[in-house]
């Protein structure tokens, strides 16, 4: 058996809770061996970006056909994409390699407010890379300027769900993190009508930097090792809830998640049964 490759498509994040380095952290603990392709370098630490800088085109094209040529990664990652140009060498690439399993985090916006995708490219991403994606992964922000439809209540997070599904994406994960309530439940819908949410409590913390990214790559690296879309969905949930849940209290902002922790302090399963371990609700998303 060959040991399982996963790719990041994505940008540096230099303060490494978020970006390239929280996604080959997360495929390390996950047992995924990780290569990646920049699009961006980031100045960046808990306080916020300071600067972006965007790969030169014919660098990233380089990077992909490199890992093309040599390496059959069996779940592809996208984070930010920062333009229309890169989004459309992103599926080319996907297309000249045939990349079928493809997570798609649509990252717009840093936590503190920084931009990281051009609003024109907002458009490519749900025209152009959707249509290739096996599953999407807004938080509510990126999943209302993607669809236009603002997010109040159950049942408009499940209009816009299935509006996105329009876009050809095989499944939409709408993420939770941004909701209010006790529970932070994320919400699956995918084309053959099969639904599910994922509940933990919500945590009390600040230290939230890179959470999205951490989510998706451990989604991806699940599916990297062939397991069945609900046990990565499972397997994420715990991951970024012990994550969140046991800080590392580092930089004086929005500090980074524990990538390690789902693997020191238990995975939810056994005699390790951690109390904040998942629900996972079959049935209506409403
Ligand atoms: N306070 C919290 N307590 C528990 N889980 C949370 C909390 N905040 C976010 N999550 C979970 O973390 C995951 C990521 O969701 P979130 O909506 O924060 O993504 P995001 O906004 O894209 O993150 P980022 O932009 O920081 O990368 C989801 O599974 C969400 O439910
Ligand atoms: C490079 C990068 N990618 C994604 C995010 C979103 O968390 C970020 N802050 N920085």
């Amino acid at each position: 058996m060959t040991y399982p490759v996963a790719l990041t498509i994505a940008g540096s994040d230099s303060g490494g809770g978020a970006g390239i380095q929280a996604d080959l952290k997360t495929f390390q603990e996950r047992g995924v061996f990780g290569v990646s392709a920049l699009t961006a370098v980031t100045a960046q630490n808990t306080l916020g970006v300071q600067r972006v800088g965007m790969v030169e085109p014919a660098l990233l094209k380089a990077q992909l056909d490199s890992i093309g040529a040599d390496f059959q990664p069996t779940a592809v990652k996208t984070g930010m994409l920062g333009d229309s140009f890169t989004i459309e060498q992103v599926v080319q690439a996907i297309d000249a390699y045939s990349w079928t399993t493809v997570i798609v985090d649509p990252v717009m916006v840093a936590k503190g407010g920084h931009t990281l995708l051009e609003q024109e490219a907002i458009e490519s991403l749900t025209q152009l890379l959707l249509p290739k994606a096996s599953i999407v992964t807004p938080n509510v922000p990126e999943m209302e300027l993607m669809t236009g439809l603002k997010i109040e209540g159950d049942s408009s997070a499940r209009k816009s769900m299935e509006a996105l599904l329009k876009s050809g994406v095989t499944a939409v994960i709408l993420k939770g993190g941004h909701r209010t309530g006790p529970l932070a439940t994320d919400l699956y819908l995918d084309q053959s009508g099969r639904e599910f949410s994922l509940s933990t409590p919500r945590l009390a913390t600040h230290q939230t930097h890179g959470t999205g990214c951490t989510f998706s790559a451990a989604l991806t690296a699940e599916l990297a090792k062939d397991h069945s879309v609900e046990a990565a969905c499972t397997v994420a949930k715990r991951f970024i809830q012990a994550a969140l849940q046991y800080p590392l209290s580092l930089g004086a902002g929005h500090g980074p998640t524990h990538h390690a922790a789902y693997r020191v302090y238990g995975q939810g399963e056994g005699e390790k049964q951690d109390a904040q371990a998942p629900i996972l609700h079959y049935g209506h998303v409403r």
